[in-house]
């Protein structure tokens, strides 16, 4: 049986229904899963949320397939407690929230219970996301099989092999599409400077990083050869390189030691 046959007899459960949330809950419904067979739990659901034909702060089944926390770190102390007690029907237990530790899961959810850590990223919601799993001792192979093809649903899976991974993958990829959506705002904002229309710059910025993005993902060659097959010897894009070159490692290399710390930080609240 796959997760999605044992999610439509027995349910999921998504603590939380914002933006990561939602963005899920769009790749999977888009995937086939029944809206019926998800439970939302979230004080303020969103519009779309509702129109989804979901069950959104109904009776909860008893023990759901999977019951998957999507709240912030800092209302965890609130929320999680709404999942105690659903342990011993073999509901496979999945938070995707940046920092907290399986640990505080277990303490609150039983060692027993099979608890999985996720860090999706929002791409998920057109099929594109990128996932990192690690699970808890109690959880087995089939477990983590079966939230990789829950994942896989909304896009790639890799698998930690150590959960202190999780904090450098939180600042690349979790956090990752913001720092390339500014990216595209910063390109289109340039472009507009150089006279282009708004609306063509934005076009322009838009289809350059994700066609840039397709091929990277695409191509045999790597990234740095890529960016070798654009630039010409003395021709404009070297000349755009040499300032982009001389700020742009280091400027991201801070993004993303600053955004891993604050994984850490966010650890148990
Ligand atoms: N956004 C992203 O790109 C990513 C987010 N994450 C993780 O996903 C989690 C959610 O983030 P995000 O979706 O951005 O945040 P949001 O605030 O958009 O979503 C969280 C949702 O949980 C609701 N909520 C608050 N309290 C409770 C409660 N007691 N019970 C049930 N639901 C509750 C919130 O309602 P209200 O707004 O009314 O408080 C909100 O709708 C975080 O832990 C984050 O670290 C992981 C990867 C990427
Ligand atoms: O900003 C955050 O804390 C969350 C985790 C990764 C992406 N968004």
């Amino acid at each position: 049986m796959t997760i999605f046959d044992d999610i439509t007899q027995r349910g999921m459960v998504l603590l939380g229904c914002g933006k990561m949330g939602s963005a899920m809950l769009a790749g999977w419904l888009a995937e086939g899963l029944p809206a019926t067979s998800v439970h939302v739990i979230d004080p303020k659901p969103s519009d779309w949320v509702t129109g989804t034909g979901v069950h959104v702060n109904a009776a909860l089944p008893d023990a759901p397939a999977v019951a998957l926390i999507a709240v912030k770190p800092q209302m965890m102390g609130d929320a999680l407690p709404a999942l105690q007690g659903m342990g011993g029907g073999g509901t496979l237990f999945i938070s995707v929230a940046a920092g907290v530790t399986i640990d505080a899961y277990e303490r609150v959810l039983g060692a027993t219970s099979p608890i999985i850590r996720a860090m999706p990223n929002t791409p998920a919601a057109v099929g594109q996301g990128i996932t990192a799993l690690v699970g808890n001792g109690a959880s087995s192979a089939a477990h983590l099989d079966g939230a990789e093809a829950l994942m896989q649903a909304v896009g790639r899976v890799v698998r930690l092999e150590t959960e202190d991974q999780m904090d450098a993958v939180t600042g690349v990829s979790g956090s990752g599409p913001a720092y390339v959506f500014h990216l595209i705002e910063c390109l289109a904002k340039a472009g507009e400077a150089q006279g282009l229309p708004a609306d063509m710059a934005m076009d322009l910025a838009k289809a350059t990083v994700a066609g840039a993005g397709a091929l990277a993902m695409q191509a045999d060659e790597t990234p740095a050869q890529l960016r070798v097959n654009v630039t010409s010897p003395n021709g404009t894009t070297q000349a755009g390189l040499e300032v982009l070159m001389a700020e742009l490692p280091d400027l991201i290399a801070r993004t993303v030691a600053a955004a891993t710390d604050r994984s850490k930080e966010l650890r148990d609240g």
